[in-house]
């Protein structure tokens, strides 16, 4: 790098600047607001713990948060392939995987640079941090020193220690030469490897392939000294010699010769093409140097179109990088309570890898790469680092391994559960949205899709085939749907749904006497009616839900939410004694579940239309199987204001207590008494909400709306709805924004709620 930035090095800068400096920071678990948090936290209440440990140390796990941190440890003696720029230097990379730890698999990793490189004196730094950690990651300690400080932390210490340039790596490697030779036809017996690089992860590397089924003797390593071949005397060291050949080979381009992979653990640009050219047919090209591969993708292409090429880097296909991998391992070791990881984890992760990559990919690694999906094949040979999925594969394979190696001490109990536990951390809807997908599966119910041409509903409708959820019916162009979802590579859809196609569907002409029958007497002409039914699929779809051909339907993706709103109004309608539609947000944050209420529809609600919305709200909340705790909000305090506003939420709450007396409602309060029973209290000890408010009602559309959309960006939450209530029939409308996932959540709400109003399967009142 020069003194002057380039474009990318100035962002690069930039990023770690931005206020606070670096990429991480420590967070508080527990409560610390009252004088009692702080004696249970602090002295005198910490002593029962730290005694507790001190009589059983194993209880540490319990009462600290030991269990679920890892030190990312390193000397800085091969960092990247930068070299010995020492442990200060090396901070940025060692913050780096920490922040990987926390954002794939909710580890607290916490970076550790020691400035020791005798190998001696950073064992005895790292042995001595045993009680602060569950486990140790060591990171870019340079070979051969990494092969003994590994071993001799091992011996000494009763947690898992594990060189991820090393192992990661090998685990990456052998998972993507696994899924390569199942393309190139060839068996890892046979093949020849050759090295660039003998150090760090080349060797792990091998000794992996090795374990495998690779031939010692089909595999030659080079370095910057050329062949590592038996009597060689400059730059060898134990671990090199293990795979020294006797040959009279001597450089890289006599060994590539006819080779089978190439495994370049080494730096950058060490492979020529004209070396490529000498390779076996079909062969494979690891460059993983970093941040430079020894060869450009670009450049193998041309010379040998016949070779699969991975790289270390995320802007190629096929990326080995062991961010694929310590997260997840880590994870299913420590869940297990593992007391180090031994070769059998390492080839369950393998396993766990590979078969995912030949797996359909999930929308969620179709969206973090703008939408292309992958299917398996030579630009993909391995998952993507964002699929989700990866800790759902790794971690119960490693932690299942552990516990067969004797290894686990805290083997899971029930894997379900722990797999169930996962898929919280990956779709944070996963708990909440349990009970709703469990009513819905199953189900015959027949959903309508407005927008059955999106990928977004494809992928959707095929998982809720897949799950059994519902019969999607599609409305879309059957040519444009049957070619997205080729391209999105789904297997049931479009061949197991319904397709409405509104170019060409039979029942065009009683549709449009339905909608007539419905607006003709509201100023639309039978001519405007017919382009309506030929152009609105959200009319189509209400329009097929009110004939009884649907149970359900749902629509949103595309186009503004009022456009759908109005739809719904003119087709479906609102229910008996209902005076006005009204839509429910659910977030799901880290910390908490909220439900906000009306963020979409009812501009200026009266007190008698906020009752109503409540009361319909609480019900759809207790479909959830949660007690719904409603708070009436306002900028007024149990009336400190007399605002218009507040004065509605008054008339409001008076009206819920006649309505609805066996609902647990206050207002109006504040945002804080909402959500913070201290505050509450004090200003109001006798307010009938107990604990957080989990139903935060809004005197207007603005304050709602702006709440959520605020929450959403700042606290990441994952947004679940709208869903719409007061509707004749039961019809939802999701945002623009909505994911896949989003979809097939509404699509189990939407199944639920037709179930609940017992419409499955029902004729219609056309
Ligand atoms: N994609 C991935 O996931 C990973 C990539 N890497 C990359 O692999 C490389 C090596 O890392 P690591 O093993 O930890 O480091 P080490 O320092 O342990 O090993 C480096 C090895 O590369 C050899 N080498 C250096 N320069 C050359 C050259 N010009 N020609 C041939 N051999 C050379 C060294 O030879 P000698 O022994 O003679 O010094 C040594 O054997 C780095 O670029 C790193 O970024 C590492 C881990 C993971
Ligand atoms: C990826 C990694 O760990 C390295 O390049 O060192
Ligand atoms: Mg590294």
């Amino acid at each position: 790098m020069t003194d002057e930035p380039t474009a990318g090095e100035d962002a690069a800068l930039a990023y770690h600047k931005l206020n606070p400096p670096g990429k991480l920071e420590i967070r508080a678990t527990k409560p610390l607001s009252t004088q009692r948090d702080l004696s249970l936290a602090y002295s005198p209440g910490v002593a029962v713990p730290c005694l507790r440990i001190a009589k059983d140390p194993l209880t540490a796990f319990d009462y600290t948060a030991r269990g679920n941190v890892v030190a990312v440890v390193t000397n800085g003696t091969a960092v990247l392939g930068l070299g010995a720029i020492g442990a200060l230097a090396s901070k940025p990379v060692m913050e780096g995987k920490a922040v990987l730890f926390k954002k794939f698999a909710n580890i607290d990793g916490i970076d550790i640079e020691v400035d020791e490189t005798n190998i001696d004196k950073f064992v005895e730094v790292v042995a001595a941090l045993e009680p602060t950690f569950g486990g140790i990651n060591l990171e870019d300690i340079r070979g051969p020193d990494c092969f003994e400080i590994e071993e001799k932390l091992k011996a000494r210490m009763g947690i898992p220690v594990f060189h991820d340039d090393q192992h990661g790596t090998a685990i990456i490697v052998s998972a993507a030469i696994r899924n390569g030779l199942l393309i190139q036809e060839k068996s890892l017996s046979d093949v020849k490897i050759v090295t660039a690089g003998a150090g760090a992860a080349a060797l792990s590397c091998l000794n992996l392939l090795l374990e495998l089924g690779a031939r010692l003797e089909n595999i030659i390593v080079t370095d910057i000294d050329g062949v590592v071949y038996e009597g060689r005397d400059t730059g060898m060291d134990p671990w090199k010699a293990k795979f020294a050949r006797a040959t009279t080979m001597r450089t890289l381009d006599d060994a590539i010769d006819g080779a089978d992979i190439f495994l370049g653990l080494s730096a950058a640009g060490v492979l020529k093409p004209q070396m490529v050219s000498k390779m076996a047919p079909n062969p494979m090209v690891l460059a993983l140097a970093n941040p430079n591969p020894e060869i450009m993708p670009e450049v193998v292409a041309e010379v040998r179109p016949d070779a699969l090429m991975c790289t270390g880097r995320s802007d190629y296909p096929n990326q080995v990088n062991n961010v694929l991998c310590f997260p997840y391992l880590f994870r299913g070791a420590l869940d297990a309570g593992a007391t180090g990881i031994d070769e059998s984890m390492k080839k369950a992760a393998v396993e766990a890898i590979a078969g995912l990559a030949r797996e359909r990919p999930s929308e969620e690694v179709a969206r973090a790469y703008g939408g292309t999906v992958k299917t398996f094949g030579p630009d993909y040979l391995i998952p993507a680092p964002f699929d989700p999925r990866l800790i759902l594969r790794i971690a119960p394979a490693v932690a299942r391994a552990a516990e067969k190696a004797g290894l686990a001490r805290r083997p899971i109990a029930d894997m379900e559960a722990y797999v169930d536990q996962l898929n919280r951390f990956v779709f944070r809807s996963g708990s909440i949205m349990k009970p709703i997908f469990a009513k819905a599966a199953g189900s015959q119910c027949r959903v309508v899709y407005a927008e059955g041409e999106d990928e977004r509903v494809l992928r959707a409708a095929e998982i809720a085939l897949e799950e059994g959820l519902c019969s999607p019916i599609l409305i879309g162009r059957r040519r444009v749907v049957e070619h997205r979802a080729k391209r999105a590579g789904l297997k049931r859809v479009p061949d197991a749904v319904e397709v409405i196609d509104p170019e060409d569907d039979p029942r065009y002409r009683e549709y449009v006497d339905t909608y007539f029958g419905l607006v003709g007497r509201r100023g639309i002409s039978p001519e405007a009616a017919r382009t309506v039914v030929r152009t609105n699929a959200t009319v189509i779809a209400a329009l097929a839900v009110r004939r009884g051909e649907a149970d359900a339907m749902l629509c949103g993706v595309e186009s503004p939410f009022a456009t759908h709103v109005k739809a719904v109004r003119d087709v479906i309608g609102t229910a008996e004694g209902v005076s006005e539609l009204a839509a429910m947000s659910l977030l799901l944050g880290d910390r908490s579940t909220l439900f906000l209420l009306d963020t979409q529809v009812c501009v200026e609600p009266s007190p008698d239309q906020i009752a109503e919305m409540t009361v319909l709200a609480a019900d759809q909340i207790s479909a959830f199987g949660i007690t719904p705790r409603v708070a009436l909000l306002s900028a007024s305090r149990f009336g400190s204001r007399d605002t218009e506003s507040a004065r509605r939420m008054r008339s409001a709450l008076h009206r819920l207590n006649s309505i609805a007396p066996g609902l647990m409602v206050d207002g109006e309060m504040t945002g804080e008494d909402a959500l913070n029973e201290v505050v509450r209290q004090r200003a109001m000890p006798n307010s009938t909400l107990d604990g957080e408010a989990n139903l935060l009602v809004f005197p207007n559309i603005d304050s709602a709306h702006i709440s959520m959309t605020l929450l959403k960006e700042v606290t990441n939450a994952l947004h679940v709805g709208p869903m719409m209530l007061g509707t004749a029939l039961p019809a939802h409308i999701v945002t623009q924004s909505a994911t896949a996932r989003g979809v097939l959540n509404m699509t189990a709400v939407a199944v639920v709620d037709a179930q609940s109003r017992g419409r499955v399967g029902k004729p219609g009142d056309a």
